[in-house]
Order: C-alpha cells, then sequence, then structure tokens
C-alpha cells in the first residue's frame, strides 16, 4: 500500500481535481493554476480513469462531485497514497468511520472533510454551536441554486448536527412545536431534532439562516456564498495544511484554529 513520498518543502505541491468540468472543480482549477506554490498535474471527469491521477503524481487530490460516487474516489485516493481534500457533500457519521478505518494503516496521510470551504459559512456554524444554549427553539433554512443534487444541504447537516450537539450538552428540552395539522413536508426535514427547511431557487448560490428564538428574542445568523470564489481560499488552505495533518480532519475549523476555545 502506498504511503505519501516525503517533499522537498520548496517544490509546488501537485494537485489532481475529481469532477474538474463541474461547478465547484472548475473553478478549483483555476485557483489552483493561479496558486504559485501548487501545480495542476490532473483533471479527471465523469468516465475519465483515476489512474490518471496517481500516473500524473499528484500528491492532494480535490474531490467536488456527487454524493454517491465520492466514497470510491475517496478510497482510491486512500489506495494510492494520495491525500485528499473532499469537499462534496453526502458525508455522514457512518462514512466518516469508514474513512477513518481506511486511513489507520497509513499513517503519513491526510483526508480532508469539510462540508464549507467559505470562511463566513464555517464561521456561522461556529456562531450557531455558541449560541444553541441560549435558545430553546432553532430552525435552518438552506437556500441553493436549482441545479443543486442533494437536499438538505451538507452545511445544514453539519449545522444541525452541532447545534444538537450543544443542546445535548445543556440538557435542553425539545424544541417547543404545538403543530397537530400540517400538509406534509411543511415542517422540512427532522435531522438531529433540529428542523431543516430546503429552498431551491434560480439565480441563488449557497445561502443559510439559523434561526435562534427565545422569550421576546430571536437572533438569525445568516450566510451568503455569491460566487464560487468564496470557497476557494478554504480549498487552497485544506491542500497545503493536509501535507502536515495526517489522518481525518471534518472540516476546516481545525486549520483556521476555529477549534480552540
Ligand atoms: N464543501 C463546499 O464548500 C462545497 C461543496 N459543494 C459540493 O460539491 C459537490 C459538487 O457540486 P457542484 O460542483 O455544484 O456539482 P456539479 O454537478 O457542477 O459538478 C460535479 C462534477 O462531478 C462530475 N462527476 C460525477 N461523477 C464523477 C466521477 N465518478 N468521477 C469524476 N467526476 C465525476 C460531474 O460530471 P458529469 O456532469 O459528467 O456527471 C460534474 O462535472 C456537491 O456535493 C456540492 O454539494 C459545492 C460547493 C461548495
Ligand atoms: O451544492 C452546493 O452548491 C453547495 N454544497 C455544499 C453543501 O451541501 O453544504 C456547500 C455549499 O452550501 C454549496
Amino acid at each position: 500500500m502506498s504511503q505519501p513520498a516525503a517533499r522537498p518543502a520548496d517544490e509546488p505541491i501537485r494537485v489532481g481535481v475529481i469532477g474538474a468540468r463541474g461547478r465547484m472543480g472548475s473553478e478549483v482549477c483555476r485557483a489552483v493554476d493561479a496558486a504559485p506554490d501548487m501545480d495542476l498535474v490532473a483533471m479527471a471527469s465523469s468516465g475519465d480513469w483515476l489512474f490518471n491521477i496517481a500516473d500524473a503524481g499528484a500528491e492532494v487530490v480535490v474531490d467536488f462531485t456527487h454524493p454517491d460516487v465520492v466514497m470510491d474516489n475517496v478510497r482510491f485516493c486512500v489506495d494510492q497514497g494520495i491525500h485528499c481534500v473532499v469537499g462534496t457533500s453526502g458525508f455522514d457519521a457512518e462514512r466518516l468511520a469508514t474513512v477513518r478505518s481506511w486511513l489507520e494503516h497509513k499513517p503519513q496521510l491526510g483526508v480532508l472533510v469539510a462540508p464549507n470551504f467559505a470562511i463566513g459559512a464555517v464561521l456561522s456554524m461556529k456562531f450557531a454551536e455558541m449560541a444553541a444554549r441560549f435558545y430553546e427553539s432553532v430552525e435552518i433554512i438552506e437556500l441553493h441554486h436549482a441545479r443543486k443534487a442533494d437536499a438538505p444541504s451538507g452545511t445544514a447537516a453539519r449545522t444541525a448536527e452541532l447545534v444538537a450537539q450543544a443542546r445535548a450538552e445543556a440538557k435542553m428540552e425539545p424544541c417547543p412545536d404545538a403543530t397537530t395539522h400540517q400538509a406534509p413536508g411543511a415542517r422540512g426535514a427532522e435531522l438531529d431534532g433540529v428542523r431543516v427547511h430546503s429552498v431551491r431557487l434560480s439565480g441563488l448560490v449557497a445561502h443559510q439562516e439559523v434561526l435562534f428564538g427565545t422569550e421576546g428574542e430571536t437572533l438569525t445568523l445568516r450566510h451568503d456564498s455569491l460566487d464560487r470564489k468564496s470557497f476557494m481560499p478554504g480549498v487552497l488552505l485544506g491542500v497545503r495544511e493536509l501535507l502536515t495533518h495526517p489522518g481525518l480532519t471534518v472540516g476546516l475549523e481545525a486549520f483556521l484554529g476555529l477549534d480552540r476555545p
């Protein structure tokens, strides 16, 4: 089984992109191309042979594909000893545990799974986690472009998970909700006890509101990605940091120093 080779620090990082023709993948190719410390050595699209990426000597792969195929791509990278930055959505606890198990025998290899690479989205998730214990009610509204394949978004699922953990630690009751009559879906999906509503609208990119409420006040945390360029600094940071962060990292927080109190 391959391990990543020791690398000279002053050489550009050799990066491959899977999903290179997609909305995110094409933006990543442009960002990597423009980064002075990176070389874009391989681009794979659906139907392409992934071994081209290994043959090109990629050290780090960036994956923006589809929840149905991403696990095969990560498995390929781990088998080939290539670090992997994963932006594709669809990761639950079971998938993360599987990736962790693949990495057990690869002590030098890193995989980053980040539900959202935009700094404001990462901060918003952090702020939601902080606010959760102070408000009896919370609901999430995520709003995306109409071509998005999955609902709810990976960001909303992660936000719900973080909020639910904070509420459980504070031993809070379920959110109050007296609804007894409703049209199917009117109250959204329930994730970890948190209601999540998904809007799909042409013209949007990626947006989220976390609504908190308690006696006499509400707090709304809103983040808007208005352009896919908003994700690029985070993706490039992930590529650089993975070289020195073996194992599975979930979320960009650790690479931004936001995992510390
Ligand atoms: N973490 C983050 O910050 C962000 C995450 N995302 C996530 O990234 C993913 C992609 O989003 P987006 O770029 O909008 O989607 P797109 O549909 O625009 O792009 C996905 C691309 O992946 C290609 N693809 C599908 N299967 C394979 C495969 N087996 N091997 C190689 N390429 C493949 C598709 O090709 P084809 O069209 O030919 O099938 C398509 O070009 C989604 O899960 C989305 O939620 C999006 C934005 C930010
Ligand atoms: O599909 C998208 O566009 C996005 N997907 C990610 C998600 O599902 O959370 C990140 C961001 O919201 C954009």
